[in-house]
């Protein structure tokens, strides 16, 4: 039979003690008036006062009861409700001169006929945990806005191929929320042909597990073409599979606007042909490949004969509009490989790549009759017609260099001049 004595309810009050002021939790007992009636050490600790400076002391003299309005409230309805109160306390701390927050249980006491006597409460200092969290959430906010405002598509998608994060961005993109592409695969997402171009350079990622620059092309559903620089990056978690950050970045207009910039730096603004530039360097890519096949390449030079006379009878923008006609007419007479050149201003260029000589003096005599029966309107009263001088040249065995080429054609032009005009002459 248990014999309980008054040392052993001594021994047992003086243990109780022990366990209870190392605990690190704030534990506490109050009547209902407010005034303490039990509090741990934790509790001496946090007010910095002694014992008999805290029993039958109400909280004012501990806390600031107007910052904290929750200590007050939740202590009101456990003793006015009899019930159990769970809940966020933020309370200021005379001693310590700062805000804590604290995680509290709050209990009504009763006496023995069920009447609420007081409350017992055990508070945990949750102080560090929420400025943590409340950090984590600034931070994540931030990045959240960062991502979802940032001019690019990025994603996190892991090796097989499921998304794991996506942006605003790139939710609108594929046409569907961040919320329903999360957890998905692309393939089940995009279109396959699609989902399997972005991930032949995911896989590059994976395998060589360094970052990679990619260009990307892929077509809208218009069907336009839209160009993207990606860059993706390895990702890798312990524990899970290795994945990619990706960031891509439409570059459409740039791209295009790029093209038109390459384009008007080889492009005669009046004429629309190419011009000397793109000739130079096309007659030497063509003069290197007929050379290295041992292909036939010929060349033919086209000036407009008395040009000047032209320009003194229909006025220079007259001369410009016959210059065009000109070019249009002559653009109407190449073969797809031909490479037609405005290369000054009445004389004009074309690469005949594999042709011979022979061919190229029909072509150019073809040229000459169809400009000679060109008959050009314009802001004069009869109709303007011209003629053209031709030099013909083919590339020879013994030619060191495409400046030989060019420079027999320029004879043979010189030649068609000398003798008369509206004529082709070839070297
Ligand atoms: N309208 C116009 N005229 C140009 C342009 N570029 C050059 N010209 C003119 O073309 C004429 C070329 O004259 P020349 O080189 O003396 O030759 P030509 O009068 O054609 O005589 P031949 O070539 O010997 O038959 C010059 O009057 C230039 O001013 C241009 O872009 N527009």
């Amino acid at each position: 039979m248990l014999s309980i004595n008054k040392n052993t309810v001594a021994d047992f009050d003086y243990i109780k003690d022990q366990v209870l002021d190392s605990i690190d939790s704030f534990i506490y007992t109050k009547d209902l008036q407010g005034n303490y009636t039990y509090v741990n050490q934790a509790v001496l600790n946090l007010f910095e006062k002694s014992l008999d400076q805290v029993i039958g002391f109400a909280d004012t003299n501990f806390f600031d009861l107007s910052l904290s309005k929750e200590l007050k409230n939740n202590d009101r309805e456990v003793i006015e409700k009899g019930i159990r109160v769970e809940n966020e306390e933020s309370s200021f701390i005379r001693a310590k001169n700062e805000v804590r927050i604290f995680k509290v249980v709050k209990k009504p006491l009763f006496d023995l006929h069920g009447n609420v006597i007081g409350i017992c409460g055990i508070s945990t200092d949750i102080t560090v945990e929420k400025k943590l969290q409340e950090q984590v959430a600034e931070q994540s906010f931030l990045l959240d806005t960062m991502l979802n405002n940032i001019d690019s598509h990025i994603y996190v998608k892991d090796s097989e191929r499921t998304f794991l994060y996506v942006n605003t961005r790139t939710a609108d993109l594929f046409g569907n929320s961040a919320a329903n592409i999360i957890g998905k695969k692309d393939i089940d997402i995009l279109p396959k042909n699609i989902a399997d171009h972005f991930y032949t350079s995911d896989k590059k990622v994976f395998e060589t597990k360094t970052k990679q620059v990619i260009e990307e092309t892929v077509k809208d559903e218009k069907g336009n073409n839209c160009h993207y620089i990606s860059t993706k990056v390895p990702f890798n978690q312990p524990g899970k599979l290795p994945a990619i950050i990706g960031f891509s970045t439409e570059v459409t207009e740039l791209f295009e606007l790029k093209e038109k910039f390459k384009q008007l730096a080889n492009i005669d603004s009046l004429t629309n042909l190419y011009n000397r530039r793109y000739f130079t360097l096309h007659i030497e890519k063509e003069y290197l490949r007929a050379k290295r096949y041992s292909h036939p390449m010929t060349l033919i030079s086209i000036d407009i004969d008395h040009f000047k006379s032209i320009n003194d009878k229909y006025g220079h923008p007259g001369g410009d509009q016959i210059l065009i006609a000109v070019a249009n007419k002559l653009k109407a007479s190449l073969r797809q490989t031909d490479i037609l050149a405005r290369i000054g201003g009445e004389e004009f260029s074309i690469i005949l790549p594999n042709t011979s000589i022979a061919s190229a003096i029909q072509f150019a005599e073809r040229i000459r009759v169809e400009q000679s029966e060109l008959r050009i309107t314009g802001e004069w009263d009869s109709e303007a017609s011209i003629s053209v001088s031709i030099g013909v040249s083919s590339l020879l065995t013994g030619d060191k260099s495409f400046d030989e080429l060019l420079s027999r054609t320029d004879k043979a032009l010189y030649q068609a001049k000398k003798s008369g005009r509206n004529r082709v002459c070839h070297l």
